[in-house]
């Protein structure tokens, strides 16, 4: 929001990041480019804080004339000048979780590279920051001045060259790219060496402002990015309103402390205002309130944001990313401006399905209506409680040599965070692996997508999660041992001729699938009709999620069969309860064959689950290890039921 007092000029603020690999020369640029630094930016000394409202470390501004795009395009507006305000960006590892926040107002991004070094790691980094962010950016060769004179300008024209085709296949194809030495000499010149090419660089940046989009409605949210308190007024909040807006006597939230504040002054770049809007910094004085509680974070209207255990986000792989998207890999997750470990499980369409996709969601921010659309497609992927979807061990990516059109399919993932996290919903999420070595060459970023529902229950497995429908294919084969006349209890509903078919070699969880072979003997052995399988009269299948699909064959000798099942053990529990109490046959084959597989164990030595069989020194508590050891192998159903059979048959 310009300055609301008519003494002042309306000003419009543009936010300029400033992001490059460690040592490019970000700061010293941001440096020379400040006419109006704030005390916190350059000058870290309390007592110069104490001065007035200012700003954080990494925020400077400068005022120009309004360019004259802004003139013509300002349309009812009226703004008077034009003040850049640069978000000085961190290096190393921080620049991630840092720069998200902050880079979601920024409205131009000035990518800093070394023209002796060139392209290093972070500077690709930053640069697909930029692309999921940023609508444009300006590229600035720095150091041009450790280039020897004679050979300046060829070196440059080369770089310029190797920069503009490493852009051709991002958003910032054909963008501007400018040389200067921000700090000719290095560390050891003196400080009045006038930086190298910074006014050209101003017309550059001025030629390259738009009207950005601001819209003062919708909840607030700032992002905080330094607390402290001024003696005689209160504690001031430094930051950027990301969306709504802000005035004085307004009632705040602190969602992270759960605390309200009302808000006794507000001021920008040290004038006080009445109200900021979206893309304003500001500068936000609260009384009584403590700034140890709060370094960075966001204030919001009251009950706006929400704290997230797990969230399910739209998803689509960082092309640069070489490690795997792997379902309950864990990595960090930068979701609004706080990052957290979580546990990401991906999940899609059924095969051979396609979604609906809509371009053209009203709810997602795009900054600059001039700006080239960024390819937001899976981003913008709806998501339905009300569908089922598959279930995939990784992310994956598209055929592009089988001739398709080369994008990854539409997909989803769960995030099950490690702590609760708040943040506004439909806000951008990036997934890394921030631990991987900086120095290894190797873009951390591995995904980005847009969060679209969070679970706020502590126990979001057992309210929530179950309407999540997920299914995984499973194939399994057996023997078939016996065929006979169905159980008593399903012979009002079955046809006299239907057989049971148990089958050897199942594991307890497919014993349950292998329920559903209970199924009338077609006229001919082979194939089954897949509508009359999915209706199966063994099992319900709406209530116990089991289908089946692709019955390839039943013969005397073998069953063959795709099943799907929702991965939840609600669907499991169902057929254990089905398995238990109505089909004693198939209950009493697999309790002996559990009895002869745990007796056969014991009498193994070499056997890797003997141990679990030890008997127990206390006479007690049974014969053998106590069911109830927990340890992972005795979670597994087989280990439990053998164990009570041993220690009932002792
Ligand atoms: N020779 C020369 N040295 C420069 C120039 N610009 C910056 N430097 C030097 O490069 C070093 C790094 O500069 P900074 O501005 O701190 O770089 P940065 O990118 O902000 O660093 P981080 O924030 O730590 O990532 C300093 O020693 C600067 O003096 C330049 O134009 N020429």
């Amino acid at each position: 929001m310009a300055d609301s007092s008519n003494n002042h000029p309306k000003t419009l603020n543009f936010n300029v990041g400033v992001l490059g690999h460690v040592d490019s020369g970000k700061t010293s640029l941001a440096r020379a480019l400040s006419s109006t630094a704030s005390t916190a930016a350059f000058d870290k000394n309390p007592q110069s804080r104490e001065r007035g409202i200012t700003l954080d470390l990494g925020f400077s501004s400068f005022n120009v004339d309004l360019p004259e795009q802004l003139r013509e395009d300002s349309g009812g507006h009226g703004y008077d000048n034009l003040q850049f305000t640069l978000v000085d960006c961190p290096g190393h590892a921080s620049l991630i979780r840092t720069i998200i926040g902050g880079a979601q107002i920024i409205d131009l991004m000035m990518l800093v590279v070394d023209v002796v070094k060139g392209v290093q790691t972070q500077t690709a980094e930053c640069l697909l920051i930029g692309e999921l962010t940023c609508p444009r950016m300006v590229v600035i060769l720095n150091k041009t001045d450790l280039l020897p004179p004679n050979k300046r300008q060829t070196a440059i024209d080369k770089m310029t060259k190797r920069l503009h085709k490493t852009l051709e296949n991002t958003r910032f194809k054909d963008c501007p790219v400018i040389a200067l030495a921000a700090k000719p000499g290095g560390p050891e010149a003196p400080e009045t060496e006038e930086p190298h090419g910074v006014p050209e660089l101003i017309e550059l940046l001025k030629s390259q402002t738009y009207l950005p989009h601001r819209d003062p409605g919708g909840a607030l949210l700032m992002a905080v990015d330094h607390c402290f308190s001024i003696r005689g007024q209160g504690t001031v909040m430094t930051g950027t309103i990301l969306q709504g807006a802000l005035a004085v006597n307004d009632t705040v939230e602190i969602p992270a402390l759960k605390v309200t504040k009302k808000v006794k002054s507000v001021q920008m770049f040290r004038r006080p205002v009445a109200g900021a809007m979206q893309g304003d910094r500001v500068g936000v004085c609260v009384t009584q309130f403590d700034p140890k509680l709060l370094e960075r974070g966001v204030v919001c209207t009251p009950g706006s944001l929400h704290t997230l255990h797990a969230a399910l986000i739209s998803i689509r792989k960082i092309g640069y990313f070489k490690g795997s998207l792997a379902t309950r890999a864990k990595f960090h997750i930068t979701v609004g401006h706080e990052t957290v470990m979580a546990r990401v499980t991906f999940f899609g369409l059924p095969p051979g399905e396609t979604h609906q996709t809509s371009t053209t969601d009203p709810q997602l921010p795009t900054s600059d209506p001039h700006a080239p659309e960024p390819d937001l497609r899976p981003l913008d992927t709806p998501f339905s409680f009300d569908r089922e979807y598959f279930h995939q061990d990784e992310y994956v990516i598209g055929q592009r040599e089988a001739g398709g059109a080369g994008q990854d399919p539409e997909q989803w993932a769960l995030l099950e965070f490690e702590r609760p996290v708040t943040c506004p919903i439909l806000c951008l999420v990036i997934g890394s692996k921030l631990d991987t070595d900086i120095h290894a060459n190797a873009c951390r970023l591995a995904f980005q997508g847009r969060l679209l529902e969070g679970f706020e229950e502590k126990s979001y497995s057992e309210t929530t999660l179950p309407r999540l429908r997920i299914y995984k294919t499973k194939h399994k084969e057996g023997q078939v041992e016996r065929v006979s006349g169905p159980p008593a209890t399903h012979r009002h509903i079955l046809h006299p001729l239907t057989p049971l078919i148990v089958c050897t070699h199942t594991p307890p969880i497919s014993l349950c699938a292998w329920l559903s072979v209970l199924v009338p003997l077609p006229p001919s052995l082979t194939p089954f009709p897949l509508s009359f399988l999915s209706s199966g009269p063994c099992l319900d299948v709406s209530h116990c999620w089991w289908h089946w699909r692709d019955f390839q064959g039943l013969s005397s000798h073998c069953v063959c069969a795709h099943t799907h099942t929702h991965t939840h053990t609600e669907g499991s529990e169902v057929c254990t309860t089905h398995h238990r109490g109505k089909l004693p046959a198939l209950q009493d084959t697999y309790t002996t064959r559990c009895h002869r597989k745990s007796k056969k164990i014991i009498k193994d030595n070499n056997h890797p689950s003997h141990c679990l069989f030890t008997p127990l020194s206390s006479r007690r508590r049974g014969q053998y290890r106590c069911i109830k050891a927990g340890t992972e192998r005795l979670k597994n159903s087989f280990y439990l039921k053998a164990i009570r059979l041993i220690n009932s048959h002792h």
